[in-house]
């Protein structure tokens, strides 16, 4: 339970397969035959009072999935778990907000995941883990067994299965670590607003003069990469909350896409990849253990999992005043919006429920190449309750807090290399 960094190291390269120790003494890791998110596999319980309160239907991320068929999945990693000689157990926390933490509990099968949410939650200290009592909410990681896919409402050996009502999730037939974190953001996203709390898929930082920039934007579009900025203090790359005081980190580390990743660029990202960090699915040079940042070869969506004070200039704890900018990340693959533009509210709120941008290549399965998508809140993925619900309290939050809105385009950098190459042009084609 809660095994340090270098026990879970031992673990990790005796027993799983792909485990290997870089050149800077970060974890490398293979998740397997899935390296992305699996989002129509996702299936949320719809019972009496979820049936009412979440966005069900057309648009919508949640596809149901009834109560008994939660247990028989729930039934088969728990069975699956119980028949290891070990499993590893995390209990931490979610929110640098005291009033709102919630307590997560992480069981899994691999080292490899272990590591991964001891770097993505708040880690508690000896003394909170010593008065951690009963978790707020359950993960039952069976990633490496599959489902059965001839349970009804299965329709592959994948299932990453929400119980709203009983505080659980299972996961079966896919290791891809971020599964984990982001079904603890979708939870987020349900428990939050009911506390008429915003939660924001959104990177943060601040200023010198304690000014904060909210960045809005799809999976692997530039949250972690903006957010990152060694002139701002980093509050956080990814998941928040805007509450009546403020923002706050749900997490307690940082999920950067790697590809491509240079030290000249990105030198606090590339300085952060050492002896704690999880390196997933990159390749790196046998001998040297050096990492070929450029090498797709098991997925373009190579990333690094790191604690969020392995950045130098991370405030923490990890929560600031109202945003006074609210930055909305669109990449846009096909040349059509401008690099970056400033809105009023009404234009904010068209963007941020219409969400044009791109789905990247890797961040989810199947998707191979920049595909333009609308995608609501700019997490289309992860929202539970309809976007109408989100976009009022960003209003709202907005216009007493006097915040700003633009609107930038992070692919229009992208957009020049992707068009060199004829294939993809037709892609720009097929797409208008
Ligand atoms: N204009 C740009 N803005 C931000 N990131 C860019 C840009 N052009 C290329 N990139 C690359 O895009 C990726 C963005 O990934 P990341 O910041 O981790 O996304 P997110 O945090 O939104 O998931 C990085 O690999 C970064 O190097
Ligand atoms: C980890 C993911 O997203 P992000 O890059 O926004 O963290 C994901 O979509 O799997």
């Amino acid at each position: 339970m809660n095994l340090v960094r270098a026990e879970l190291y031992e673990q990790a390269i005796h027993y799983e397969k792909g485990s290997f120790i870089t050149s800077t003494g970060a974890l490398a890791t293979l998740s397997g035959a899935k390296t992305g998110r699996a989002p129509r596999d996702k299936r949320v319980v719809k019972d009496d009072v979820t049936g009412k309160e979440l966005w069900w239907g057309k648009g919508s991320p949640n596809i149901e999935m009834d109560e008994q068929t939660f247990l028989v999945n729930r039934e088969r990693a728990v069975d699956y778990l119980n028949s290891l000689d070990k499993v590893f157990v995390n209990d931490q926390f979610l929110n640098w907000d005291p009033e709102n933490r919630i307590k997560v509990r992480i069981v899994s099968a691999r080292a490899y995941h272990s590591l991964f949410m001891h770097n993505m939650c708040i880690r508690p200290t000896p003394e909170e883990l010593e008065e951690f009592g009963t978790p707020d909410f359950t993960i039952y990681n069976a990633g490496q067994f599959p489902c059965n896919r001839y349970t009804h409402y299965m329709t592959s050996s994948t299932s990453i299965d929400l119980n709203l009502a009983r505080s659980e999730m299972v996961i079966l037939g896919t290791q891809y670590a971020g599964e984990m974190k982001k079904g603890l953001f979708s939870v987020m996203h349900y428990l939050m607003p009911k506390r008429r709390i915003l939660s924001l898929h959104s990177g943060c930082n601040m200023g010198k003069d304690g000014d904060v920039a909210l960045f809005f934007g799809l999976s692997g579009t530039g949250k972690t990469t903006l957010s990152t900025d060694p002139n701002r203090y980093l509050i956080g790359d990814d998941e928040h909350c805007w509450t009546e005081t403020g923002v706050s980190n749900i997490e307690g580390g940082c999920y950067a896409k790697c590809i491509d990743l240079s030290r000249e660029k990105e030198p606090d990202i590339w300085n952060a990849i050492k002896f704690g960090t999880v390196l997933e699915n990159v390749v790196f040079e046998e001998h040297t253990r050096e990492v070929d940042y450029a090498d797709k070869s098991v997925t373009e969506n190579t990333r690094a999992s790191y604690p969020i004070e392995y950045i130098p200039n991370a405030k923490i704890p990890c929560v600031g005043p109202h945003p006074k900018n609210v930055i909305l990340l669109a990449c846009d693959a096909f040349g059509v919006l401008p690099p970056v533009s400033k809105l009023n509210l009404a234009q904010t709120m068209y963007h941020f429920i219409s969400g044009y941008t791109a789905l990247v290549a890797g961040t989810e399965e199947g998707v191979k190449e920049p595909r333009a998508t609308f995608s609501a809140c700019f997490g289309a993925a992860f929202i539970m309750m309809h976007p109408t619900k989100y976009a009022a309290m960003l209003a709202e939050k907005m216009l007493k807090h006097g915040a700003t809105g633009w609107l930038v385009n992070t692919g229009l950098v992208r957009w020049k290399l992707w068009f060199r190459k004829p294939n993809q042009v037709s892609i720009h084609k097929e797409n208008h």
